[in-house]
């Protein structure tokens, strides 16, 4: 599991910490890291021309101590001061080690900038000067080392409500902070690299799925099981307008763990489902869950739906289906998929402020409908109404292709029959939903047929322990 704590918990825990360690102990770890980490990122230390962008906290500090041992190795390390507080021991530091200070100019012929403009004390935003600086590294060409997260972002919500470092490579400490798993911030991190300073950390309210997590939350089928312990789950999707999207809910779900799947709706769309998969049976029966909404178009049947969600079984809504979900009833057992579009909708709101504020509104509607929420898109964010959240980064962009959520709504309605919670059902699901996209990517285009064709071998992989890269 990935935990990303709060500005408040790092503080809590580094205080706790700081007392029994002497004094700059911390720091001194924290900048050794950054200094392997640049120089891998680099590949060269000798010689290379390095910019550190220093503000006036400890996250310049880092920047600096980390740019004195870069000096020792025979870097060429100019500081940018944008504050005439500057970590001053950290200065000192890096004069003696044959650093020096320089101005924005410099940025032109430099290898590498290093963002250590703020870190966890940051507000939003840049100043002038800062704006000024990661702006002449971007006309350049020049890559920029955030020094534990991209300057100008808001830290503890992954908002960037004005004007932030696009980074190249983030160094992080201790833990990993809500910016560098929730978009628009995580976008601005590129890839993030955890040092380890030995923080004690209580548990965290966001987090995200690894392989082993979800290697240990898949449902097997045991030597006694048949196909309706397995699970059974409930189709309701299609339309006359849209028969694609039941086959291609039905396939999603046949690539998970149910043992059988039942299809209700109309007797064309029917058709359409068996011809693709003849093991789907038609009409009702008994269900461990129900999956219902892709696709439905005008053909959805509101009280239908809202007699599934007062009944036991667990449901997902999906697209269309999301139209029949009201605030009341005791909502436990539902999860439902919206994209930003369709969670603005139901929370009355314009859909880029959803975009903008993903955690915040996925959090919002948890709390309001009383139900799980799987917002999807470029991550995708699960909050349950207690507010714990759960985090998916590794989707390609390839993924962002008609059919993808169909192919997402079946395979978590699946788990759900298979015997998963709804929290868990949905980041299971999304996980494998974009580690299948991964592999039926490699890089290019890929359909959502095809996505849902390589679900089972990306379980494979993950049940087999083998990193899939999902
Ligand atoms: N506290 C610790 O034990 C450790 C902290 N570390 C580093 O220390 C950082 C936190 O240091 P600080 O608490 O000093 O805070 P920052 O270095 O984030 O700096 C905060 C200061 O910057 C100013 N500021 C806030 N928003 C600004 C903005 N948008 N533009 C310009 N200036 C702004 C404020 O005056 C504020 O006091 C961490 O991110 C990490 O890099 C690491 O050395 C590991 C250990
Ligand atoms: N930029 C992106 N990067 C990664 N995944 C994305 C991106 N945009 C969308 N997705 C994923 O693609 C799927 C699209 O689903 P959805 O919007 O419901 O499309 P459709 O209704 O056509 O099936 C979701 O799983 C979503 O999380
Ligand atoms: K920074």
């Amino acid at each position: 599991m990935r935990h990303a704590h709060t500005v408040e918990q790092v503080r809590a825990a580094e205080a706790e910490l700081m007392a029994r360690l002497p004094e700059g102990t911390l720091m001194q770890r924290a900048a050794t890291g950054l200094a392997v980490a640049i120089s891998n990122f680099i590949g060269h230390v000798y010689g290379a021309r390095v910019v550190l962008l220093v503000g006036s906290g400890d996250n310049g500090g880092d920047a600096l101590y980390a740019g004195e041992k870069l000096a020792r190795r025979g870097a060429g390390v100019i500081a940018v001061l944008l504050s005439d507080k500057a970590h001053p021991a950290g200065l000192a530091a890096l004069l003696v080690a044959g650093g020096r200070v320089g101005s924005t100019e410099d940025i032109a012929t430099a290898d590498v900038v290093v963002d250590g403009i703020v870190g966890i004390g940051g507000r939003p935003g840049l100043k002038p000067q800062a704006l000024a600086a990661v702006q002449a590294a971007e006309e350049h060409g020049v890559p920029i080392v955030a020094v534990d997260m991209p300057s100008g972002v808001d830290v503890d919500t992954g908002e960037t409500p004005t004007e932030h470092v696009k980074a190249a490579l983030t160094v992080t400490f201790g833990t990993h902070k809500i910016c560098h798993l929730i978009d628009p911030a995580a976008a601005a991190c590129g890839p993030v690299h955890l040092v380890e300073i030995g923080l004690d950390l209580p548990p965290a309210g966001v987090q995200s799925l690894q392989t082993a997590d979800v290697r240990a939350l898949y449902p097997l089928p045991r030597g006694e099981s048949d196909k309706y312990s397995r699970g059974v789950l409930g189709l309701i999707a299609g339309s006359s307008q849209y028969p694609g999207a039941a086959v291609i809910a039905a396939t999603g779900a046949l690539a998970g763990p149910i043992g059988m799947l039942r299809y209700i709706g109309p007797d064309s769309v029917a058709e359409a489902v068996r011809a693709a998969h003849p093991e789907v049976v038609a009409g009702e029966g008994r269900v461990q869950a129900w999956a219902v909404g892709s696709g439905l178009g005008d053909e959805l049947d509101v009280a239908k739906v809202r007699e599934l969600l007062d009944a036991e079984e667990p449901v997902l809504l999906d697209a269309d289906g999301l139209k029949a979900l009201d605030e009341s009833g005791d909502h436990d057992e539902v999860l439902i998929t919206p994209h930003a579009g369709e969670l603005a909708r139901l929370l009355g709101v314009e859909r880029t402020v959803v975009e903008a504020e993903r955690l915040k509104h996925a959090r919002m509607a948890a709390e309001q409908f009383d139900v799980t929420v799987l917002l999807k898109g470029s991550t995708t964010v699960i909050a349950r109404p207690d507010g714990e959240v759960r985090v998916n980064t590794n989707a390609t962009a390839w993924l962002a292709t008609a059919g993808a959520g169909d192919v997402l709504a079946g395979l978590c309605g699946s788990l759900l029959a298979g015997g998963l919670n709804p929290l868990d059902a949905a980041s299971v699901g999304a996980y494998l939903h974009a580690a299948a996209a991964n592999l039926a990517s490699a890089g290019g285009p890929a359909t959502a047929i095809q996505v849902a064709g390589k679900v089972a071998e990306a379980t494979r992989l993950v049940l087999l322990e083998i990193d899939s890269g999902g």
